[in-house]
């Protein structure tokens, strides 16, 4: 039995990660917290939790959370992260930080897209946290870096590729659409009832900050540089993210061999399933698998990846790297 304290608690993945424990046969949920400066009861923040845990929203106290938890999911923002995440690691409490200020192993490729980093020793003995990539790393680490949501759907859909030499690395083009929760609970422009109902728009054009996060995973996945090329999209849906991937490929792959490739490298992983037919949010939704489709279109490659970007994409893949950092059964509260 491990005890979780669970940072940031008040938001969309705070919430989805509490769903996730409360189903948790090994793992309780003792203390929970976020930037208020008073006792808040849980069902004030998150109605839907009144009478489901008896736990009150605290202000933080290092101590006092070290005193109570082995396992920290810290759900902050990106850049609050770093600030947070030494004084927990230094009490001795493993942490998953779902932000990106883990994530990226090169420190200029992370200033450049966020601030000034102020932690950069922590980052070298961070794991990237992809199981289906990483899972030897993750057994001992003490420091899991969360992956982001689009980075997860588009690597599990270009991983089996990659590490094959089947695709071109010069370009590969990752065209991603995302429901609302991607953008976290404050009200953002784009994301406003009348702008976003009944719409979908591209955002981030050429300057988003997940493109040299899949490069990174993408080049170490094909030993050499991969350059990719990524369009995000916010739709009027809640959650999900499919992404579609298009490829050329660097040497021939029958649409059959490809549906083996894909289902010869997830065979043992318990969150992916190929698929010989389309994919959808719709049945990912509220679940930690990814759904995959490799297939052949007009001579090149082209794989569609569902997730659910508050699931697989955030809390569901949290809950299993703190599995795996635990030495549980990895499915623990997510099957
Ligand atoms: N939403 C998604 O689909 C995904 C999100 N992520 C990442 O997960 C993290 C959380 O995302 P999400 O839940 O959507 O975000 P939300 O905006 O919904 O929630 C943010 C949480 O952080 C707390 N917080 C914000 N600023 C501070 C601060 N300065 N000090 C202490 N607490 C603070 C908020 O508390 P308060 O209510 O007190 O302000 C709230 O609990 C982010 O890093 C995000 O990038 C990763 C993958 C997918
Ligand atoms: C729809 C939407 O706005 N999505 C967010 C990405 C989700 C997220 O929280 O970012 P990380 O995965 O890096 O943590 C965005 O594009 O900024």
């Amino acid at each position: 039995m491990i005890n979780v304290a669970i940072i940031g608690v008040t938001g969309y993945t705070g919430l989805d990660s509490i769903e996730i424990l409360l189903r948790h046969p090994q793992a309780e949920i003792t203390y929970i917290t976020s930037s208020t400066k008073e006792v808040l009861p849980i069902e004030s923040v998150h109605p839907k939790l009144a009478g489901r845990l008896k736990l009150d929203v605290e202000p933080l106290d290092f101590d006092e959370l070290a005193s109570r938890a082995d396992v920290a999911l810290c759900c902050l923002p990106h850049k609050v992260s770093m600030s947070y995440v030494p004084e927990i690691l230094k009490r001795g409490v493993k942490v998953v930080d779902f932000s990106a200020d883990y994530r990226l192993k090169d420190l200029s490729i992370y200033e450049k897209y966020y601030v000034p980093h102020t932690d950069p020793e922590n980052i070298k003995q961070a794991v990237y946290g992809l199981p289906e990539l990483y899972r030897e790393q993750i057994k001992t680490a003490s420091l899991v870096a969360n992956p982001g949501c689009f980075p997860t759907s588009s690597t599990l859909g270009l991983v089996p590729l990659l590490r094959n030499g089947y695709v071109e690395t010069d370009t590969v083009i990752v065209n991603s659409v995302s429901g609302a929760t991607g953008a976290g609970k404050k009200l953002a422009d784009g994301v406003h009832f009348p702008n976003l109902n009944e719409n979908i728009r591209p955002y981030g054009i050429a300057t988003h900050r997940h493109g040299p996060e899949m490069e990174q995973i993408a080049s170490e996945a094909a030993g050499k540089e991969v350059s990719v090329l990524f369009q995000p999209h916010i739709g009027s849906f809640d959650r999900g993210i499919l992404s579609s991937i298009y490829c050329r490929p660097a040497k021939e792959i029958s649409a059959q061999e490809l549906l083996e490739l894909f289902n010869g490298f997830y065979a043992d992983e318990p969150f992916v399933q190929v698929f010989d037919s389309p994919v959808s949010v719709k049945d990912v939704a509220n679940t930690n698998q990814c759904h995959i489709h490799p297939a052949r279109v007009k001579g090149q490659i082209v794989v569609f990846a569902a997730i659910d970007n508050l699931v697989k994409g955030a809390s569901g893949q949290a809950v299993q790297n703190m599995n795996i950092m635990s030495g549980f059964d990895e499915t623990l509260g997510l099957k």
